[in-house]
């Protein structure tokens, strides 16, 4: 097969990995900066030119979109699908999956478990917002924060009240979560690739910190989980329409719930915690996909 990675940097672990695994299978690959990519999309004839060479001929194009670039790089992306080549996830779930709000009312939709949560922008009653998701303690969140920065456990009304007069101050979206404190510092990644969890690790946060992010000095560890958190993984997965996700989960006295889902896990952490070769899992799932025209259909998600 022919591979394209989409990925601005063919040095970060995930983008190796992956050419390490198309490398082993015998699979030709090329890494595509997709913000280098420019599009000819009035032909009748979709094309796609990177430093003048035609990219043509793929048989599978692998998505490692990084935040910043989603918008270009999910033009780039649906420009691939156009050409009729197989994206193992499509521009549309990826875009989807990059709005949290969006992604938390598809799942909710879907009866999947979550936090209870608010959202806002400016709310024009901070002690009804706090009332509506059942009061402090109460999780903060700016919508666009990442790897742990902008989110803040609020433990009385005061300090929720001040904290989210902080954030509107700075115009930003806001996300206001029922605490899960059973979680314990701890959070779930499962990661799913077709309709399985391949595998699964443990994030817990440092003592006296309750997010698990390891940019804030979580640790991951191998973890066995319940059927019950296998279902929700896949079912999250699928409502967005993502073959290959990473789904982040909270251990909660009414069962697993969704913090969110991923379309461009990392592989790193997830890795080197559970030993697996995830990377390889990944181009065997293509394999199977490319060689069996029956099952190239999208994952729809209504
Ligand atoms: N409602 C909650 N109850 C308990 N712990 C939470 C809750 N929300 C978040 N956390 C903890 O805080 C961590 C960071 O939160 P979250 O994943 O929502 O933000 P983020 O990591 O900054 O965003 P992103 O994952 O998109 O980069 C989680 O991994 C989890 O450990
Ligand atoms: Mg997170
Ligand atoms: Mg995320």
């Amino acid at each position: 097969m022919k591979i394209g990675i989409l990925s601005r940097n063919e040095n970060l672990y995930s983008t190796r990995r992956l050419i390490e695994a198309c490398e082993q299978r015998g699979h030709e690959y090329k890494i595509i900066d997709a913000l280098r990519c420019y599009m000819n999309i009035n032909s009748t004839q979709p094309s796609i030119h990177l430093k003048g060479e035609d990219l043509v001929g793929f048989d599978a194009v692998i998505p490692r979109i990084g935040a910043s670039v989603t918008f270009y790089g999910c033009a780039v992306l649906r420009q691939f699908e156009m050409m009729g080549v197989y994206t193992l996830n499509d521009s549309v779930a990826i875009s989807r999956s990059r709005d949290k709000l969006r992604s938390l009312q598809l799942l909710s939709r879907k009866n999947i478990g979550m936090p209870i949560t608010g959202f806002a922008s400016k709310p024009g009653d901070i002690k009804d917002l706090l009332g509506m998701v059942g009061g402090t303690p109460v999780v903060i969140k700016l919508l666009e924060g990442t790897q742990g920065i902008g989110v803040v456990l609020a433990e009385t009304r005061k300090a929720a009240e001040s904290v989210i007069e902080a954030f509107m101050g700075l115009k930003a979206n806001i996300m206001v979560q029922e605490y899960i404190k059973e979680a314990g510092g701890a959070d779930i990644r499962c990661f799913v690739i077709g309709d399985k969890v391949i595998a699964a690790m443990k994030r817990q946060a440092l003592p006296g910190e309750f997010r698990s992010n390891l940019h804030r000095g979580g640790s991951a560890s191998l973890v066995r989980i319940t059927p019950e958190e296998r279902k929700t993984a896949v079912a999250a997965a699928k409502a967005m329409g993502l073959h290959v996700a990473g789904v982040d989960l909270l251990r909660s006295e009414r069962g697993p719930l969704v913090m969110e889902v991923n379309s461009s896990p990392g592989l790193e952490g997830i890795e080197t915690a559970t030993g697996k070769d995830v990377a390889g899992l990944i181009i065997d799932h293509i394999e199977k996909i490319v060689s069996s025209p029956r099952t190239r259909t999208r994952v729809k998600s209504k």
